[in-house]
């Protein structure tokens, strides 16, 4: 079994739309996530189909609550039986050390769980707005030693903060990165990017990529591209 390093994120309005395109993939080819876009639409049924086609499934809904709520939140998505599952950070260690154990009952089995830093939509001057007087960098450098601390596998950050992250955390300590875009591509509403090859050379673990491939006029095609630019 291969260790797919792209997720591709199905933020996609229609389920049929999403499916299409996965009919044509091969599940060593990506992992796909499931945001709070399609979520909201089609639910824990969705997902299912995607599991039951052996795919991972990364259920990114970052959590952000009361320790309980996230916690009873994690276990239903380990119920799902899905790979991956997230929470903000900044909902604190209580709660993230909380859901962490919740997940013990899972064993192996468990999801992986992450907790999501700085947005990688947010920039230095946004981030500074909501009063953390810090630049991005020094935040999610902050909160992902929260988070190694409260016993998680790993953080969403962007792939710019990768060989910092890595110094300091060590290599087993995941790295799950939005804000990719191949050269040339449409930055939309990201802010702190990378290219695909400079997101594995910073030693990212999983790079997260949506528009730049569902988006694309052939999307099968663009996940081939960037999976043989970074092989
Ligand atoms: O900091 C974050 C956390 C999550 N995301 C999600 O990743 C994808 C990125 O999609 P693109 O189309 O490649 O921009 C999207 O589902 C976000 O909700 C993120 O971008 N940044």
């Amino acid at each position: 079994m291969k260790d797919p390093k792209i997720v591709v994120a199905l933020d996609f309005d229609s389920q049929k739309k999403a499916l299409q395109f996965v009919d044509q993939i091969d599940p060593q080819a990506c992992r796909l996530k499931v945001g709070k876009e399609m979520f909201t639409y089609f639910g824990p049924d969705f997902v299912k189909q995607l599991i039951s086609r052996d795919f991972d499934v990364f259920l990114d809904l970052k959590f952000h609550d009361i320790p309980n709520t996230v916690a009873k939140a994690c276990v239903a998505a380990a119920e799902l039986g899905v790979w991956m599952v997230n929470l903000h950070a900044s909902g604190g260690s209580k709660m993230m050390e909380t859901s962490r154990q919740a997940l013990e009952q899972f064993g192996s089995e468990r999801p992986l769980l992450i907790a999501v830093t700085v947005l990688t939509s947010m920039s230095e001057a946004e981030l500074r707005a909501t009063g953390v007087d810090k630049t991005p960098e020094q935040q999610v450098l902050h909160l992902a030693g929260l988070t190694k601390a409260a016993g998680l596998d790993g953080v969403v950050c962007s792939a710019q903060e990768a060989l910092l992250l890595k110094q300091h955390l060590g290599q087993a300590f995941k790295l799950v990165t939005p804000g990719i875009r191949p050269a040339g591509a449409d930055i939309g509403d990201q802010h702190r990017v990378m290219t695909p090859q400079q997101a594995i050379q910073a030693g990212v673990d999983y790079m997260v990529i949506g528009r730049p491939i569902t988006q694309a006029e052939d999307p099968v095609a663009a996940l081939e591209a960037i999976n043989r630019s970074i092989a």
